[in-house]
């Protein structure tokens, strides 16, 4: 027999790879590689997430609005992001024109608030809060009757209750809430507070944004327009009604705002109307309106608002016939005689005495400014002020029979209006606010941010349910780190076993050098 022969036994019988110790670490081994891939394979795996929601109607002065916002449950205070999930538009008016018949208020609310049961899932309706806010229409119809303006409220209210939500409350907001919150929900949406970001979305080794540069915001709506943006040289001295101080993740805010009531676009166009009726025409020829658009106007329904009631003229005939001559200079020329820049006692002024520091930064432009700048095609702020000046003009001037053949399917409410509302637009900017031909690229006019609409709405949301913390949460949520650990620590026991089997033959005990 050769020497071979007896050794071959010894041998196996020392084969490291069989004895107790090795297969002891290899079960380990195995189970570390499964409880791995079951972590990553678990952790990765398509949840159906839980959300919370939240409900606010924005009552204006030409319609109302239903908002659903929704974020991820237990995420509220730091990293989940609220985003729109629905929006309902009421029929109809505004609420505020519901001033003679209150019930029909809460009435018109009803098919939105049965969409909105649709869209919430059951069993989260008792905690959604709902609210109501409302804005210059309300503003207006409580300067004109406050009793009527309470009525509307209350039967809004009543509607509101009858529904299965956490009902909040109704309520007019101040302009300078709505400027506000309007500013607060573009630089929400915009990443731009601070805010830490959702993760997945979060660059590495980053929970914070600090510092950045916030977005000024100008709102139009129907009776009231809002300007709110931050400035270096404002601290609130200079015009304390003026300002808004915030404290939002750990970051100070002083806000300029200033909403002004009746230059929404609509009340604008009674000012310009009341401006150019004062001697009592029975004919009007308008500059604002296409030439060829003619139509009877009473002179009780143009006269009907507190922006211009005091103006009605004596003597003034049932009605006028209102043509348009088609004129963008002749129209900035009304338009200009709407804002009072002569008087100011502050500093400096935007218009009617109103201060304003210098404007500073980006703007988005939202509503109005957004809806008739689309339709005109001019939401390209690169182009010079000039060219947009010069198309304006050019589309002014375009027969009514053209533009109405041009745009069959659009309200023609709608339609007769934008060459008034384009010039509108440019000469609140310009003349009314200040902005000159370099700083009118700053604006973006906007609609929609990551799928939300911009608006006082979600900023309203966002307060009122304390999702904007004042300071910034400390540490990177919990589940996400517990994850990390867990993989780090199950890659370590890892390493160690392999470790351990890759130097296993050099261990003393499994050495295949015959013992002497
Ligand atoms: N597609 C459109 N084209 C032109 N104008 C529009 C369009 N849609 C809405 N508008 C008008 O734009 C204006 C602003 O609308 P928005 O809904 O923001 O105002 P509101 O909330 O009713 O007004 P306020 O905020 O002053 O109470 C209103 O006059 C409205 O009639």
């Amino acid at each position: 027999a050769s020497p071979s022969d007896f050794l071959l036994p010894e041998m196996k019988e020392r084969n490291p790879w069989h004895s107790p110790a090795t297969i002891i670490i290899t079960v380990i081994g195995v189970i570390a590689v499964v409880a791995l891939v079951t972590v990553i394979v678990l952790q990765n795996r398509e949840i159906p997430q839980k959300y919370k929601y939240g409900i606010v109607m924005d009552a204006g002065s030409s319609h109302t609005s239903l908002y659903i916002y929704r974020w991820p449950a237990e995420k509220e205070n730091n990293t989940g992001r609220v985003e729109e999930m629905h929006s309902c538009q009421v029929a109809g008016p505004g609420i505020s024109s519901y001033a003679s018949a209150p019930w029909k208020a809460g009435e018109s609310l009803r098919a939105c608030m049965r969409e909105a049961e649709q869209q919430v899932p059951q069993r989260r309706h008792q905690q959604t809060p709902l609210y109501l806010g409302a804005t210059a229409g309300m503003r207006l119809l409580s300067m004109e009757n406050s009793s009527a303006a309470e009525a509307v409220l209350r039967a809004v209210e009543e509607s509101l209750r009858g529904f299965s939500f956490s009902y909040q409350g109704s309520r007019t907001l101040r302009g300078q809430e709505e400027g506000a919150f309007g500013w607060v929900t573009i630089n929400y949406l915009d990443e731009r507070l601070g805010q830490p970001r959702p993760p997945g979305d979060r660059p590495p080794h980053q929970t914070l944004l600090q510092g950045l540069e916030t977005t000024g915001a100008l709102d139009l709506g129907g009776a009231s327009t809002q300007i709110s943006f931050v400035s270096d040289h404002f601290d609130g001295s200079e015009s304390p009604d003026n300002s808004m101080v915030f404290r939002l993740y750990g970051n100070d805010y002083s806000l300029y705002t200033h909403s002004f009531l009746c230059y929404g676009k609509d009340q604008a166009l009674r000012l310009a109307l009341a401006h150019q009726t004062q001697d009592a025409p029975v004919t009007l020829l308008d500059p604002c309106f296409h030439p060829g658009y003619e139509a009877s106007k009473d002179y009780s329904a143009v006269y009907d608002s507190p922006c211009v009631s005091s103006r009605r003229p004596q003597g003034a005939p049932l009605n006028f016939t209102h043509k348009g001559a088609g004129n963008f200079a002749q129209c900035q020329k009304v338009i200009r005689s709407i804002f009072n820049s002569s008087s100011c006692s502050h500093s400096r002024c935007s218009f009617n005495g109103v201060f304003q520091p210098p404007l500073q930064g980006k703007f988005g432009a939202f509503s109005a400014y957004y809806f008739v700048m689309d339709f005109l095609n001019l939401t390209d702020t690169s182009l010079p002020l000039e060219t947009v000046k010069r198309e304006l003009a050019r589309y002014c001037s375009n027969s009514w029979d053209q533009v109405k053949q041009q745009h069959p399917a659009v309200k023609v409410k709608y339609l007769a209006a934008y060459c008034f509302s384009g010039t509108y637009i440019i000469t609140l900017l310009t003349d009314g606010y200040n902005f000159s031909s370099e700083s009118y690229s700053s604006i973006k006019f906007i609609k929609k941010i990551r799928g939300s609409d911009a608006g006082w709405t979600l900023g309203y949301m966002l307060n009122l349910t304390n999702m904007i913390p004042a300071e910034a949460p400390d540490s990177p949520p919990l589940p996400q780190a517990g994850y990390a650990s867990l993989v780090t620590l199950m890659v370590l026991v890892l390493a160690v076993v392999l470790l351990l089997l890759a130097l296993r033959p050099r261990w003393p005990c499994c050495s295949q050098q015959p013992q002497v």
